[in-house]
């Protein structure tokens, strides 16, 4: 199954495909910088660890099952094309299909630094075009090294221009979401989804106590976590994003979620996650492209 993946996509010594017990191919990638692995269902980074940190940066639950056709939980999911529930279609997926339907792999190759660079193709099936009937290439590249950068590309290859949500709702390892805090959406507007769907506004670094889940609009800048009992930051750069979701389920939800791993799970992460959703969706032209860039680095302090 791997055999033809590894002779035309592996690099020696850096980049090989495995099956998974549950029938899924994983890529893992280890090199001089870092090591990840991303599952091909989803095109779902599942883990990142540079080699200069001694934990992880990219949390997964130790609870996840990984099966065929259902989301991973942790990681770097990838939500497109729409984000959260569909506008009118109850019975669609939430935050898309993306996550959950077959990529396939493209092209991979290493970076003058040593980085390994491994980019994956959406494969349309009958599934994904009840869902979505226009034509495109959505495209994600994974750079893995002391960084990781990941950069997803809708090209509208049809006629029509269309309108696409979209996330990289990535989960981030932390020592306690109640000793961390987020900065870099001070001031800034937020849709705060516990309790209602209010606009309020940002008043100081985030910090954690109760459940948190909110879109901050019109947010391009870089976040930074605080976390000093790891003594460390991680900053999340990008572009082509003008949306940030803060997320942590806190304990009650995280109970009914059921896969957030026991006893506390939840505790270890937090998702700070570049998206267009909202007011800050994103037309699509036909013809043309639209990328979003991620870039996370963890600093030790
Ligand atoms: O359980 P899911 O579909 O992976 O979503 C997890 C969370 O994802 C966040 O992005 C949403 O803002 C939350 O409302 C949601 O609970």
């Amino acid at each position: 199954m791997t055999t033809a993946l590894n002779s035309q996509f592996g690099i020696k010594g850096q980049l090989v495909f495995n099956v998974d017990a549950s029938g899924l191919i994983v890529a893992e990638i280890d090199n001089a910088l870092g090591r990840a692995s991303l599952c091909l269902q989803g095109a779902h980074l599942m883990s990142w660890q540079p080699k200069s940190q001694a934990v992880p940066v990219v949390w997964l639950s130790r609870d996840t099952k990984p099966a065929v056709g259902k989301s991973i939980r942790g990681g770097a999911p990838v939500c497109w094309p729409w984000f959260g529930a569909h506008a009118s279609e109850a019975g669609f997926p939430g935050h898309g299909f993306a996550r959950t339907v077959p990529w396939r792999v493209i092209e991979s190759g290493s970076e003058p630094d040593g980085a390994t660079r491994l980019t994956l193709r959406l494969v349309p099936s009958d599934k994904t075009r009840a869902q979505w009937l226009h034509e495109c290439n959505v495209d994600l590249t994974v750079i893995v090294g002391e960084t990781l950068r990941m950069e997803m590309t809708t090209e509208n290859t049809g006629a029509t221009n269309f309108v696409i949500g979209e996330a990289l709702h990535t989960y981030f390892q932390i020592s306690d979401i109640g000793a961390i805090r987020v900065t870099g959406l001070e001031g800034t507007e937020y849709w705060d989804k516990v309790g209602g769907s209010n606009l309020r506004r940002q008043d100081g670094a985030i910090t954690f106590n109760s459940e948190v889940d909110r879109v901050y609009i019109n947010t391009g800048s870089e976040c930074v976590i605080h976390d000093d009992k790891l003594a460390r930051r991680i900053h999340i750069a990008k572009s082509g994003s003008q949306s940030t979701v803060v997320w942590t389920p806190w304990v009650e939800k995280a109970n009914k979620m059921g896969d957030m791993g026991q006893p506390d799970g939840w505790r270890e992460m937090v998702c700070v996650e570049s998206v267009n959703a909202i007011e800050n969706v994103v037309t699509v032209a036909a013809g043309t492209r639209h990328t979003m860039i991620v870039e996370y680095r963890a600093e030790s302090v």
